[in-house]
């Protein structure tokens, strides 16, 4: 197959292009990803401790303020992401 057939693209300009941008996009998804388990570890530990000291395991209050915040830096899809994002740092409630 080639880099056209590849990226969609009509041109060999446009697949040069498309192929650098997804490669650039690659590298971020790596970085995105190990954001997000770094978030799950460090969340990780704020339950532990909440747990041995009798307490729950979620705490809504603080969902709502982490949920607002995603919403008001991306809009209604960061509302989804950061429910994603919760779902994995302490499984679903
Ligand atoms: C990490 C915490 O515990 C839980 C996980 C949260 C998170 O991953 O952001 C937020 C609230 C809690 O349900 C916390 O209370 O801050």
């Amino acid at each position: 197959m080639t880099a056209i057939d590849v990226t969609g693209a009509r041109t060999p300009e446009a697949a040069g292009v498309i192929t650098g941008a997804r490669e650039r996009i690659d590298a971020l998804d790596d970085r995105i990803i190990g954001l997000i388990q770094e978030r799950v570890a460090v969340s990780a530990v704020i339950q532990e401790a909440r747990i041995a000291s009798g307490g729950r395991r979620v705490n809504l209050s603080r969902e709502m303020d982490v949920l607002g915040h995603y919403r008001e830096a991306l809009g209604k899809p960061g509302t989804a992401l950061a429910m994603t994002l919760l779902e994995l740092c302490r499984g679903k409630i």
